[in-house]
């Protein structure tokens, strides 16, 4: 039996802001501390400006991540890497729609590698892009900042592109994740927009380390009862 189709409110912790010497550990420590998807965010110095990691960092990662490993491609191309990430145990591959000419294909040879396909839309790419591609995915990740970097402020014009696409996916399985600039300020919005999978990187890791996880642990709660409320409230 499947389980259900889970539409309550996720937090991811994005690694991009944590202690890149100390990934394993803080994988755990974030997930031991209420995470509840570890977003790993790969960066090819292309698609975007900024550099990561790849699959081998994946690989590494995966014994230390009890859950969902969420890994965020800003890659261009995406096809030659995606047998290798689904290797490495990733569980959502999302690539961007912007990457290349055929996302259709991309998103297909995610789910025959046997990962989660996802999508991610730019901030200045419209919603309707993904509109004929909502068959083939689990997963619609709205980008509320450039990608690229961290720590950078939210776009709030993205509010209205999460309520149409949570118009337009309808009663589909699929999440509705905000990624770039969430923290208790703008979780509310997001949730009441309709998005369920809230990224944050700088928000969860600020103030805390490995040998101070507490901190992580009331920052996600802070994010998660913001989300919450707001839904309660309306
Ligand atoms: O994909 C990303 C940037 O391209 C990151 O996931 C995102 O920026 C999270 O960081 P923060 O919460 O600090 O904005
Ligand atoms: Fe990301």
């Amino acid at each position: 039996m499947t389980a259900p189709f889970d539409r309550s409110i996720k937090i991811a912790p994005s690694i991009l802001a944590a202690d890149f010497a100390a990934f394993g550990a803080e994988c755990s420590a974030v997930e031991d501390q209420g995470a509840d998807w570890i977003h790993v965010d790969v960066m090819d110095g292309h698609f975007v400006p900024n550099i990561t990691f790849g699959p081998a960092m994946c690989a590494a990662l995966r014994p230390h991540i009890r859950g969902v490993m969420d890994v965020h491609l800003m890659i261009a191309p995406v096809d030659p890497y995606i047998d290798a990430f689904a290797k490495a145990g990733a569980d959502f591959i999302t690539a961007h729609v912007e990457a290349g000419p055929h996302i259709h294909r991309t998103l297909q040879a995610i789910r025959a590698a046997g990962a989660r396909p996802g999508v991610a839309l730019n901030p200045g790419t419209p919603v309707e892009t993904v509109a004929h591609l909502l068959d083939l995915v689990d997963l619609v990740c709205v980008m509320t900042v450039n990608p690229g970097f961290g720590g950078q402020s939210f776009i709030h014009s993205q509010l209205d592109k999460i309520a149409a696409l949570r118009e337009m996916i309808g009663d589909r399985e699929i999440h509705i994740e905000i990624d770039g600039g969430v923290d208790p300020m703008t979780a509310p919005m997001v949730a009441r927009a309709g998005a369920d999978a809230l990224v944050a990187g700088s928000a969860v890791f600020k103030g805390g380390s490995v040998s101070n996880p507490g901190v992580y642990g009331e920052n996600i709660a802070a994010i998660r009862a913001a989300a919450e409320d707001a839904l309660k409230t309306g």
